[in-house]
Order: structure tokens, then C-alpha cells, then sequence
């Protein structure tokens, strides 16, 4: 099977991977990561998101983060933002890329922004049309497509329904996310060929949490398919704070090597990633929650 020969990762750490954690993390930190990553290549790297502080506090400095990182012309630096509001934040602060977040769950539409599918997506038609006026990059998001914390199955079809609202509004990119990390190959496969069919296959990404350890062979099984666009997260940070249980991204240094080894480019630098990982897991005082990058580091130690 012809696998692609060249891969983008979306590196989601500084936002998806941190929002979930209780401590705040100082400004200072948080931009030295997302400089490490613009140093180690990323072209699109997930910096803010401009939500509630009452409902994800953690990502409260996101204006200051954005106004701090050190920008490489090129690199899309991406903003969570679920309405007008989050928009006009992300607007001012200079983001390249924003980013409306949907479901194919009603139940997690209604747990994660407080309201209805169909309302989320009449939300996102002003902040759609909004970042056309200003030209920047519009990508969608569709949480639990292949699983619920609170719904369990999610049929295939809501899922295309979603795609292809997001599709209406005119997103550049569309993401499918397993967010509690459920997923197993086959499924992914048949979400990925149904999503393709409303959406082209080369502006689809897959998000997937490793929650049961499939992630890698998600991603594999996604390849199959074609999908050529991947979100994971330096030293798989992360969870959601609405799919309790979830764990983190798949580690991005546990799919550059995999990538690596599969001879599929990406344009990213996996050592500085290592270094990466082990810089935000020392500030975390925990270690990476990635096998390659551990891996690394303890041959380095050695
Ligand atoms: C959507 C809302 C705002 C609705 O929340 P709401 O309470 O229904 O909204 P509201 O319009 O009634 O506003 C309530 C308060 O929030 C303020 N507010 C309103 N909007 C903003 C904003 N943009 N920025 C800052 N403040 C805002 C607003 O001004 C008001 O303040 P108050 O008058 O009480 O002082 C809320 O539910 C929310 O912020 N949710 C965030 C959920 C979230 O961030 N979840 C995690 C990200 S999704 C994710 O991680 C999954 C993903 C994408 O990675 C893929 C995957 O793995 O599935």
C-alpha cells in the first residue's frame, strides 16, 4: 500500500497539551516551548486558545503568549476561539490560523461549549466569515468522532453531517478528533474514507488521543487511507477537561520516529523535539509521556 511521502504535524502541545493541567504555568515557560518547537520546524503549531478563563483557566495568558513567541515568517501559529468574542482575541493577537471546535456528540457539544450542535455551528458562521474578511486560515475541529465520554458510540454519519457543515462555512482544514482515545484502526479507517468523501482527503487531519494505546496505530491506519496531515503533542501532553479519563495526544516524538523509520518526511528536527518534551516534562516535574522521546533522552544520559 503507497503510504504518503511527506507528512504536515500540527504540534498541539502549547494548547490542547497544557489547557488540562491545575498548576498555572507561568507565560515564560509557555513561550519558550512554542520557540522551542518554531526552532525545531514545525510549519503549524497550536499557541492559544481564547476561551472562557472561568471554564479553562489555564489558557488565560494566552494573549501574552501570543504577543511573546518569537514568529518565523511561514509558521501558522493556530488559536482555539469558540465565538465572536474569542475571535476578536485572537484577531488582535496576531494568530495566523483560528480554529472552531464543534462534535459529533450533542452530549459533548453541550458539556465542552454549552450548547446544541446546530447552535455551535451558527456560532462559528460569524467567526468563519470573520476570519475570511481578515485572511487568515480557518480550520474546524470535530471532537468524539469515533467515541463519547458520555454518549459511547457516535455513528459514522453525524460525524459526516458535521464535516459537512464545517465545509459549508468554508474551512481550510477539517480535523477528526478521537478525544478520549478509543478508536481502533479499522473504525479510523472508515471514518476517514466517510469524512473524504464530503471533504478532500489532503486537507483532513487526524487528532487522536492515546488513551488505549492505539494512537500510533491510527495514525498508521490513517496513512493508509491517505490522510496526510497529523496533530500530536510535544511529550504527549494533554487531556480535555471535558473527557475526564482522556490522556494526552499521541507524543510527537513517538510519531516523528515512527514517521522517520516508515522513510516520510516532515521537515522536523525529532532531536530538538526531544529536547523539547524533556524541557516542558522537567518544568512539569514529571517525565514525558512519550517512549521515543524517554527513549532519547535515557540513551543520552547514558
Ligand atoms: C464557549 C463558551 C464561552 C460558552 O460559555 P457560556 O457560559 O455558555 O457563554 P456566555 O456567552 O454566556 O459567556 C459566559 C462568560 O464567559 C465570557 N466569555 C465568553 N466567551 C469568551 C471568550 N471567547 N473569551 C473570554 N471570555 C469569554 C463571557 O464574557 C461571560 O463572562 P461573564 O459575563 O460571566 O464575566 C464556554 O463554554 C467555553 O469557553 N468553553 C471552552 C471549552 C474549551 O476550551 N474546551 C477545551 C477545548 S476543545 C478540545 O480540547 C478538543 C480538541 C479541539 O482539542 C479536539 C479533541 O481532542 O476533541
Amino acid at each position: 500500500m503507497n503510504l504518503p511521502d511527506r507528512v504536515k504535524i500540527v504540534e498541539v502541545g502549547p494548547r490542547d497539551g497544557l489547557q488540562n493541567e491545575k498548576e498555572t504555568i507561568p507565560a515564560d515557560v509557555k513561550v519558550e516551548l512554542v520557540d522551542r518547537l518554531t526552532d525545531a520546524g514545525f510549519a503549524n503549531i497550536e499557541a492559544a486558545s481564547f476561551v472562557s478563563p472561568k471554564w479553562v483557566p489555564q489558557m488565560a495568558t494566552s494573549a501574552e503568549v501570543m504577543a511573546r513567541i518569537r514568529r518565523k515568517p511561514g509558521v501558522v501559529y493556530s488559536a482555539l476561539v469558540p465565538n465572536m468574542k474569542g475571535f476578536e482575541a485572537a484577531l488582535a493577537a496576531r494568530a495566523d490560523e483560528v480554529m472552531i471546535f464543534g462534535a459529533a456528540s450533542e452530549a459533548f457539544s453541550q458539556k465542552n461549549i454549552n450548547c446544541s450542535i446546530a447552535e455551535s455551528i451558527e456560532r462559528f458562521r460569524e467567526v468563519a466569515a470573520a476570519a475570511k474578511q481578515h485572511g487568515m486560515r480557518l480550520r474546524g475541529s470535530i471532537s468524539c468522532a469515533m467515541g463519547c465520554p458520555y454518549q459511547g458510540e457516535v455513528p459514522v454519519e453525524s460525524v459526516a453531517d458535521v464535516v459537512r457543515r464545517l465545509k459549508a462555512l468554508g474551512c481550510d482544514e477539517i480535523d477528526i478528533a478521537d478525544t478520549i482515545g478509543v478508536a481502533t484502526p479499522r473504525q479510523v479507517q472508515r471514518v476517514m474514507e466517510r469524512a473524504a468523501a464530503e471533504f478532500p482527503l489532503e486537507r483532513l487531519s487526524g487528532h487522536f488521543h492515546d488513551t488505549y494505546g492505539q494512537a500510533l496505530a491510527n495514525i498508521y491506519a490513517s496513512l493508509e487511507v491517505g490522510v496526510s496531515i497529523f496533530h500530536s503533542s510535544v511529550a504527549g501532553l494533554g487531556g480535555c477537561p471535558y473527557a475526564k479519563g482522556a490522556t494526552g495526544n499521541v507524543s510527537t516524538e513517538d510519531v516523528l520516529y515512527m514517521l522517520r523509520g516508515l522513510g516520510i518526511e516532515t521537515g522536523i528536527d525529532f532531536d530538538r523535539v526531544v529536547d523539547a518534551g524533556q524541557f516542558i516534562s522537567s518544568h512539569l516535574g514529571r517525565k514525558a509521556v512519550s517512549r521515543a522521546g524517554n527513549a532519547i533522552a535515557a540513551k543520552r544520559a547514558a
